[in-house]
């Protein structure tokens, strides 16, 4: 298995390029399902979840033919095995994405159920309840979701809580459902949006996206089209958070401010000098930092996915800081591995205290999820001598050539077997 070796101090300099976004690119390669006529995606990020969601929708008979450096071409005409196998399904809960499209375009999906993982139970209870209300006959037997319907009707949908991979099962299973869908608290996160303007261009009918109302005007069929792919607003968020916690300097391309305002925010509260163009984002830090709160919420709020990279920064500021996690109820497996850095973090149910202190010492540390892992590359950048990481598959789900591009910053990161 590999791990990371990284020798800590050095405060990253210099530019790096962001990739598309995982979040974004998962469900998008989804909506392909929905049409025979071929998807064509570019900025597509090289991870282990994109290639997993690949392998799934290889064989559920759909043409992937890679195109260029970083694009796809997905041509689902000969889609006809609608199935998506316990094996795939649990190296990756968003292969659960595949049901909407599915049932809405082959009348029928046996989809894995994806159990819980580390950072909570995570159920799909409202991806189910939604496929109801628009008609389908769902049952769940020995692990799998079973859906049929001959063809989804269009229904008003209101999700118990705001769920992303939820509003957007349901969004590509009404795009093809007779009338209309109006999803009520819908998640507002950019990558929904990203996925919306995507299956507009493939002729569906949506308005709304990126609001909490999003209306769907069901369509015979969708045709091919041509979509980039948004940049990754959690890997941008990442590089920022290691630059500004090394006490560096960088530029980071290929990406944008927009969807970022609430990391942004906290980044300036702790002393960061940010600067902004249309496709970059400059980020010079302070001599020291100041220890920032933070509370997880859905967007426009300040996102989960990016909580355990404060957490990190906040180790080595000056002052204390209360992280609350609102989304998940078991997101905190991080403290226990940054402590053995030398982080001084107390946990109390949902909330963390972190007081920051001088110095963190390198060790050996284990990676537990994706988010927790980029928290531990963070800190490992900050301390002193040599720190390993272990289990660092999560990573490789998230962050394209993560060691190229540190390196790239100046970092000493090496890939160990
Ligand atoms: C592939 C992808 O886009 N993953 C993101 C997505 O995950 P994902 O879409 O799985 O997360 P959700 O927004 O659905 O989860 C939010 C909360 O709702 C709960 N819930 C959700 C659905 C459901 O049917 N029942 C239920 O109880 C979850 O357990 C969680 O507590 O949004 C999360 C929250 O921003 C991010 O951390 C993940 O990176
Ligand atoms: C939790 C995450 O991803 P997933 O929903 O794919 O597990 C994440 O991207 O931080």
């Amino acid at each position: 298995m590999d791990k990371l070796l990284i020798q800590g101090g050095t405060p990253l300099r210099g530019e790096v390029a962001i990739s598309g976004a995982k979040n974004a690119a998962l469900p998008i390669l989804c909506a392909s399902l929905l049409s025979a006529e071929p998807l064509r995606l570019s900025s597509l990020p090289h991870l282990n979840d994109v290639s997993t969601m690949l392998g799934l929708l290889g064989q559920m008979g759909l043409e992937v033919t890679l195109d260029g450096a970083d694009g796809v071409v997905l041509d689902a005409k000969g889609l006809n095995n609608p199935v998506a196998p316990y094996d795939l399904v649990k190296t990756m809960r968003a292969s659960v994405l595949v049901l909407g499209p599915l049932v809405a375009r082959c009348g029928e999906a046996k989809v894995s159920l994806p159990g819980g993982c580390a950072i909570g139970a995570r159920p799909v209870d409202q991806h189910i309840k939604g496929l109801q209300a628009m008609g389908a006959e769902v049952k769940v037997e020995h692990g799998y979701i079973h859906a049929k319907a001959s063809r989804l009707k269009g229904a008003r949908i209101c999700t118990d809580m705001v769920t992303v991979t939820g509003t957007e099962n349901l969004m590509m299973a009404a795009v093809l459902a007779e009338g209309e869908t109006v999803i009520e608290n819908a998640a507002r996160e950019p990558e929904v949006v990203d996925l919306a303007n995507c299956l507009i261009s493939m002729g569906a009918r949506i308005s709304g996206a990126g609001s909490d109302v999003i209306r769907i005007q069901g369509v015979d069929k969708l045709h091919g089209a041509t979509h980039r792919i948004m940049p990754d607003r959690i890997e941008t968020g990442t590089y920022l958070c290691a630059a500004a916690a090394t006490g560096g300097e960088v530029r980071l391309t290929r990406t944008s401010s927009a969807y970022l305002d609430a990391v942004i925010d906290k980044l300036m509260d702790a002393g960061c000098d940010i600067q902004t163009e249309r496709d970059a984002i400059s980020l010079k830090a302070p001599a020291r930092l100041k220890a920032v709160s933070i509370r997880t919420a859905p967007y426009p709020a300040f996102p989960t996915d990016m909580q355990a990279q404060f957490m990190a920064l906040n180790t080595v500021a000056d002052g204390a800081a209360t992280i609350r996690e609102t989304i998940f109820e078991n997101r905190f497996m991080h403290a226990v591995e940054l402590a053995r850095l030398g982080a001084a973090i107390d946990i109390n149910g949902n909330t963390a205290v972190v007081k920051g202190v001088p110095q963190l010492e390198g060790a050996t540390v284990m990676a537990t999820d994706l988010r927790a892992s980029a928290s531990l590359v963070i800190a490992a950048l900050v301390a002193k001598g040599e720190t390993l990481i272990e289990r660092i598959y999560h990573l490789d789900r998230g962050y394209e050539r993560i060691e190229e591009k540190l390196s790239k910053l100046g970092a000493s990161v090496r890939r160990v077997r």
